[in-house]
Order: C-alpha cells, then structure tokens, then sequence
C-alpha cells in the first residue's frame, strides 16, 4: 500500500514537472506506441528486395543499443520483435540466429514472399513461426479476426511438431491456435476451429473442414506456410492442395521452407507468389549435408540385409537408432520378429497405417528415448526433430537423393553429431546410388562391416518363429511383396532393378520356407525373356534399343507411385495359393503414408500417377487405368487389420494396447540394462549353477526350460541327443553331416507344413468371398427394393461393397466407432477360426519345433 502510494506521488510529480498533466498510457495505447515504433524500424531497415541479408555485414556495437534492425544482426533480441516475442525466444534460450533465419527473417517480416532452403536441422522452423506471429501482433489480430496464418505440413508428426513450436514462441500472445490432423476428433474440432487463429495442419484435414465444416472462412487468412514445401507440391498431394488453395485468399503472404527446396516455376505459379525472395543459404555451401554428420554406406546381399541390420542393432545397445525401411509392412514385420528376438533394446516402430494415439505415443517416446531402435517408413523423414539420434539406418534404398538428404537429416541436427548408414544391395544399387550421392555434393565413405561383430545368420531363427505363427508368416510375405514392389516401382531404373533380387533366398532371408509367386514379377520377367528372344532371332539392335526406351516409359508410369504406397497393392501382387487368383488375399489400401485423414481424398491421391490412376477393378483388383478415378480403397486396411487381430488372444502384434506395450517396454529396458552392466563388467557367462560368472571360471553353458528350470544343453533334444552327444565325441564331421541332414528335414517339414496352411488360408478366403458375395446379394436386394421406394443407387456403393466392410475405410474411424469395430471383429475371429487358421493347437508339433530350433542353436554354436 505504502509502495503504491510512493510510486502515485513520483508519477505525480514528474507530470507536473513537465508542466501538464498527463495519464499513464493504457495497454492498448502501449501497444499501438510499440506496434508504430516496430512497423517503422521494419520500413527503415529492410532488406532490398532481391538481396541477401546474410551478405550485409554485422552491425557495429556501438549502433546496437540504440536501435533495432532487420539486418546486420545475429542475435533476436536486435530484430524488431514484439516484447511478447523477445521474451518467449529469451524463455526458451534463443540468443543467436542461425543462417537461415538470418536470411529470411528480414525478407518476411517486410512482408514479401519467401522461398526459403537450407540444410536439415538447420532452424527453418523460427524462420516463418517469428515473422507469421509478429505479422498478426502488428496487425492486432483477434479472436473475432478468424485464421489469420496457416501452416501446413505433409505429416501429422510434423504438424504437431511445429504446433509445439508456436506455443512454445506464440505462449506470451493472446492468439489461439489449433492442430488439424487426421485420427482426431472432427467434431471437437469443428466446434473450435472457427474461433482460431493460427491452423497447423495436414493438407487433407485442412481440406476436410473446409469442405465439411459449416462457416468455416479463411478469407482473412494473412500468412500461408508451406513446411516441407517441395513435398506438399508434389504430385501426392496435387489435388488436395489445389483444392486447399482455391479457399485462400489471394493477397496472402506465402512462405516456403525445405532442406530440398522447388524451384519450378508452375509450383510457383500454382501458388500465386509475388515477386518471392528465393533464399538458399547452403548452396554454396561444400556439402548438402549437415557438417558434423559423418555418412557411410556398406554393400551386401539383398537377403543379407536382415540379419545385418539384426548385428548392427545388437552391437548398440546404448544407441537411439532410426532405421528406414520403405514400407508400413516391413517396418511391421521386422520391429515384430526383432521384438520377439529381444536384441536388449527397447524397440518401437512408426508408420502411417497406425492409429494417430500410438503413432503419437511413439513419436513422443522417441523424442524422450535414450536408447531405442525406432523402424520408421518416410513419414519419419522429414521435419522431425527427434533430439540426439545416435544412428540413422537406411535398410531400404531411398528413391531418390532428396529422401535421402531428409532420412540423414534426423541426426546431427542444428549443432549436433550424428552419424548415418545406408544398406546397398550389391549390383545396380551398389554402384550407381553412391554416384549420385557425390554428384549431390554429400560426402559418403564405403565401409566393410567389422566381421568379428557380425552375428550368426538369424534366418533360421526367423523361420522358427514364423512356423510357430501364422499371423507372422503372412506378415513376413506382405513385407517381402512390400519390398519387391517398391524396387519395381522405383523409377530409376539405373538404381533399382527387381530382376537382381534373388527372391528365394530373400524369401529365406525372411523366414519363409517358400517363395510367394508374385504376380508382377512373373510378368516382368516374362517380358523381358521374350524381348530378349526377339532380338536375340532379329538380331536387331535398333528395335532393342527404341524397345528398352519405351520400356523405360512405362517404368515411369508406374514409378510416379511413391514406393511407399507398395504396402497398398502388396497382395494384389502375391498369390500366396500357388499362383491362382484369390481376390480376398488382395487386402489392399490406398493409406496415404505420410497423410492419412480419414478423409478419403488423400488416399486417392497417392494412388494417382502422371499417366492415370490406379484403379480398383471390379474384381477388388487395381489396374493402371488412364485418366479414371481412385475408388475408395481404404475398406482392405480393414480385412488387414481384422486379420491380423483374429488372434491377439494368444500372442500379441505390433498394433497393440497400452498395457502391452507397457510390458514390452518394461521388458526391453531390462533386458537393455542387462546388457549395459554386461558391457559395464565385461565378458560374463552363465554359470552352471544358473548364476552370472565370469569368462574366467571356464564353466559350461546350461539351457533353462520352459519353467525356469536348468537343464543339460542337448537335454531338450531328448533322443536326438545321445546321437548329438556320440557324434560330438566321435568326429565333428559327422556332426555337421547331420546337422545339414537335420536342417533339410526341418526345411522339408515346414515347406509342407506351409503348404498346408496356405490351403487352409485359401479355404478361409474363398469362405470369406462366398460370404461377401451372398452380402452382396443381400445387398443389391435391398437396394432394388429402395429404389422401388425411390432411393437411388450409385455404382459407387457396389465398389464400396465390393469388399463387404460397408465402406468404413480407416483406421480413425475405427477409433471414433469402437463398438461397430469390435463387433465386426468379433465376427472375423470366428471365421478364422471356424477356417482352421487359428494357432497351430498341435502341442505335438510345437514341442518339436522349439527341439528343433533349440538344437539348431546348440549345434550351429557348437560348431562355430
Ligand atoms: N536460433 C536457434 N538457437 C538455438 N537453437 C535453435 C535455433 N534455431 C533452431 N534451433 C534448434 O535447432 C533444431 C532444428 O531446428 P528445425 O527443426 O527448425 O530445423 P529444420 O531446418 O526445420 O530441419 P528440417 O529440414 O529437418 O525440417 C531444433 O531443435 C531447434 O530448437
């Protein structure tokens, strides 16, 4: 009280000294005097147009006390920011601009288009979330304004990402600000969008309330930002965006961001940019890539990649690891035999056809992880900001040197180190894509990988667990489908070549007794046998030659699919009955990787190539069909996924709930701190009396059973063991003889127990059509009687009904529609059951099978 009245009689006295009275100024007036000064610093210091800011010398010292400036500075606080701004960047210990923001700040604070590129990690983020925020702030925007700045990302990780970034800037202002992804509530967010500021979306949910949102209006929008820009302005998000942007007004600002920037000029025209200031800080630069990012790449075989990847990942246990993959389907299935495997490190795995809840959970923990191996698809190549990720592992060739320079991009961000592996395949891979990595200006050594840390071969292992699960087996030959199709659709050519692969020994490589027959692979080959018949009988080099180039052509056609959407026609490809047609193995989707909103346009989208559009048939097949329409094709992800849950009763998949996912961390973390106080002690072994001794005490390995109890190791064998035993004795080339013998056996058995559940999945599938098409039936009736009444039926509801999942397309829906979900559920699980396809029950069988892996292991150990 005594204060105030102190601080009352100051203000007192200095207003009568200046011989008027004058009130203290409001807020509002406070901030229009701030606003004024601000607007007047920017007019005054702005760049030219057409320059570079970063070419304009530093201020001098003395001048940087007395006023702000837009250029010549290095540090936020001399720019002339709101103190709302100032005060967040100093909160969160922004002191020093980077390149880039040195770059682009100026230019867009002035207002003026910018085009903005610069390396991954390199702090592109502050670079249009400052100047967006302090447009609004000199504008006064409010919350009767609506959205006044939009930005827009190509996946929902991102999105969030950069939501977290403006709270965490924008937190001292009294904007509001919503995140617009898909896999969220619509109408929670239909209640609040209308009342937002700022939008940080995915194209297709943005379009979604556009379209669907009543009076939702972005005519007043100021800001427009496109983050990852080259990839929002590709072709798999054309549509959506064109769309997207025929809502906006015209006299907006537009800012566009990424480490691999577009240049063309009909993107550019698509967007309607003014004069845009086209700033690339790194292009003179020596190396594209982050400079304390060391890069290496090693060559091997196709079906040596797993078990590489398997040695690479055991040998860091103390590492976070991103490892790329090129399909959902492979980064499912080796997250789940790696996880059963138990490496001794916690591992997780992120792709685009997971519910938005566990992509989050994971993406969050990942962020907080220490040491984890996270398998991602490229909806984790970009933008994200993971911090400190030891390793980035590229299992799968990207498709091009841009994807690579993002994948890379995940470690040694902003002052960081990191370092990055890429696996080549040997031949074509091997040595053209370090080719063009050079020619890309990013330094890349070839590395041998130490033998001493290689692991024994796992594919025997592999092949145990899959013979033990049919779930598994299946999803081993989806992802094996996955990866072939991605080779084949690649579009360079000079790169990726799907007749290189050795298929049966990839097949083997992923556990699979035997090869699917894959369809396109079939037809490829033919193609090529029979024109090299005819050249080889014209002899004629010409007709080759023109040949190999229009071969070329529908290469391209087809490549203009992004690799990652092999997941989505895997199976139209694989026959997994020998070879027959069997449309309900053709579980496809069109899920949009990196954006899938429960919006179906994106879907379509992807599905889309230069030259048509890969249709869905009447048959539930696609075919490359010239200028016609996607159907919705998302329904298949539901036959997947159903399938792959018929048996979560007994075992658990990558998809599953909390609690288990809760266990499983539980047990990798002690499983991984096992291994760091094993590295800590040094070398120690199992004792035989079950405890940890050291390597010195010499003592003889023991095999625990399944209660826990110890027993001899050839014990489990049972007879097989006097033999194991006597030979061991006797002379080691015996031993070896049978254990080959040993082995083929085991191969002949699960080849035939393959083909025997491939029979009974073919008896299931051929149930599950009898069932669609007697639906369908039922369907068609009830239609014809509607239209008796009136009601109209399209063509469009047979293809939905096509697939008997009466449309429902995605696995958002399924979160907002739990009940209709487990219902439907409920129903596949009995199919399956009733189909024979229900876990091996055969006690019998299983017991031998873990015999046989138990031995195998034994003997593989015993003769080194
Ligand atoms: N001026 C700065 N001072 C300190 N840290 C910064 C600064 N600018 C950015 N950073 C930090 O650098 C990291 C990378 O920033 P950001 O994610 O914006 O990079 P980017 O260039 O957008 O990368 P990408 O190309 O992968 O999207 C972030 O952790 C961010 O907090």
């Amino acid at each position: 009280m005594t204060q105030s009245n102190d601080r009352k009689k100051k203000k007192t006295t200095r207003t009568q000294s200046e011989g008027r009275v004058k009130r203290p100024l409001g807020k509002l007036a406070m901030q229009d005097q701030t606003i004024r000064a601000l607007e007047r610093c920017i007019e005054e210091t702005k760049p030219e147009s057409g320059s570079n800011p970063l070419a304009i010398p530093p201020r001098k010292s003395s001048d940087k006390n007395t006023s702000h400036s837009l250029t010549g500075v290095r540090k936020f606080t001399h720019l002339p920011l709101s103190p709302e701004t100032q005060k967040a960047l100093r909160e969160c210990k922004y002191k020093e601009m980077t390149a880039i923001q040195r770059a682009t700040i100026p230019h867009a604070m002035s207002g003026r288009d910018v085009l903005g590129a610069a390396k991954t990690g390199s702090g592109k983020t502050l670079s249009y979330v400052v100047p967006s925020l302090e447009r609004l702030y000199r504008m006064k925007w409010g919350k009767d304004d609506g959205v006044g700045a939009i930005f827009i990302s190509p996946t929902r990780e991102l999105a969030m990402q950069i939501f977290q970034e403006i709270v965490k800037v924008g937190g001292n202002h009294t904007f509001s600000v919503a995140l617009l992804i898909g896999g969220k509530d619509l109408e929670k967010e239909r209640n609040a969008v209308n009342a937002m500021n700022l939008l940080c979306c995915t194209p297709g949910r943005l379009l979604q309330h556009m379209d669907e949102t009543p009076m939702f209006d972005c005519t007043g929008l100021q800001v427009l930002v496109l983050d990852e820009a080259d990839r929002i302005l590709d072709l798999g998000f054309k549509e959506t965006l064109d769309a997207v942007l025929a809502n906006l007004p015209k006299t907006r600002q537009t800012l566009l961001f990424s480490a691999t920037q577009t240049k063309k000029v009909s993107d550019l025209a698509r967007l309607s940019l003014k004069d845009p200031e086209f700033l690339s800080v790194h292009a003179e630069s020596v190396n594209a890539t982050p400079p304390k990012l060391q890069q290496m790449y090693t060559t091997c075989k196709v079906e040596k990649k797993i078990e590489t990847l398997w040695a690479f990942v055991k040998s860091h246990p103390t590492q976070k690891i991103l490892v790329f993959f090129s399909s959902c389907k492979q980064v499912k299935f080796i997250h789940e035999i790696f996880r059963r495997m138990r490496p001794g490190i916690p591992l997780a795995c992120i792709h685009g056809r997971m519910k938005q809840t566990r992509r989050e959970h994971v993406f969050y923990q990942f962020c907080n992880a220490r040491e984890t191996v996270l398998f991602a698809t490229d909806v984790a190549s970009r933008g994200l900001d993971f911090p400190a990720v030891d390793w980035v592992i590229q299992c799968d060739c990207p498709e091009d040197v841009q994807t690579y320079i993002h994948r890379v991009g995940r470690t040694a961000r902003y002052t960081a180190s990191g370092k990055a592996l890429i696996l080549l395949n040997e031949g074509k891979e091997a040595t053209t894509f370090p080719e063009l990595l050079e020619q890309a200006k990013i330094p890349i050594k070839s590395i041998k990988m130490n033998p001493k840390s290689r692991v024994k071969g796992i594919s025997s292992s592999v092949q145990g667990l899959l013979s033990k699960d049919n779930d598994l087996k299946y999803l081993s030959q989806r992802a094996l489908v996955c990866y072939l199709r991605s080779v084949f659709l690649q579009k360079n050519k000079d790169v990726f070549d799907v007749s290189e692969i050795d298929v049966e020994a990839l097949s083997q490589s992923f556990g699979l007794p035997n090869a699917p027959k894959v369809k396109f692979l079939n037809a490829a080959s033919t193609k090529k046998e029979k024109n090299k018949a005819n050249d080889d009988k014209n002899g004629n080099k010409e007709a080759k030659k023109s040949r190999e180039l229009s071969d070329d052509d529908d290469n391209d056609d087809d490549s203009e699919i992004s690799s990652e959407r092999s997941d989505d026609e895997e199976e139209e490809e694989m026959d997994s009955s020998g070879g027959e047609e069997d449309d309900a193995s053709s579980s496809s989707s069109s899920e949009s990787e990196e954006e899938d909103n429960s919006s179906d346009s994106d879907s379509d989208e992807r599905m889309k190539t230069s030259a048509g559009v890969l249709k869905r048939t009447g048959g539930g097949r696609f075919k490359l069909k010239a200028g016609g329409d996607s159907d919705d094709d998302d329904d298949d992800a539901n036959i997947e996924d159903d399938f792959l849950q018929v048996r979560r009763k007994d075992h658990a998949l990558a998809d599953d709930t909390e609690e288990e996912e809760k266990e499983l961390a539980i047990a990798a973390n002690a499983e991984s701190e096992k291994i760091r106080q094993k590295a800590l002690k040094g070398k120690l072994r199992i004792g035989k009396s079950g405890s940890i001794a050291s390597v010195a005490g010499s003592e003889k390995r023991i095999v625990f059973k399944e209660d826990g109890t110890a027993s001899k190791p050839l014990e489990a064998l049972g007879e097989d063991a006097k033999f194991f035993a006597k030979s061991t004795a006797a002379n080691d080339d015996a031993l070896r003889e049978a254990v080959k013998m040993r082995m083929k056996k085991v191969a002949e058995e699960r080849k035939t127990a393959d083909y025997a559940d491939r029979g009974r999945e073919k008896a299931r599938l051929r149930e599950m059509r009898a069932k669609r098409k007697v639906k369908d039936v039922g369907k068609e009736e009830t239609r014809a009687f509607l239209d008796v009444g009136g009601s109209s039926g399209s063509d469009d509801d047979d293809n939905d009904d096509e697939d008997g999942f009466g449309g429902r397309s995605d696995d958002d829906e399924e979160d907002e529609k739990p009940f209709d979900a487990r219902a439907f559920k409920s129903v596949k699980r009995s199919d399956a059951a009733h189909a024979g396809m229900g876990r091996r029950t055969n006690s019998d069988d299983e017991e031998e099978e873990n015999i046989e892996e138990k031995a195998m292991r034994l003997l593989n150990e015993k003769l080194g």
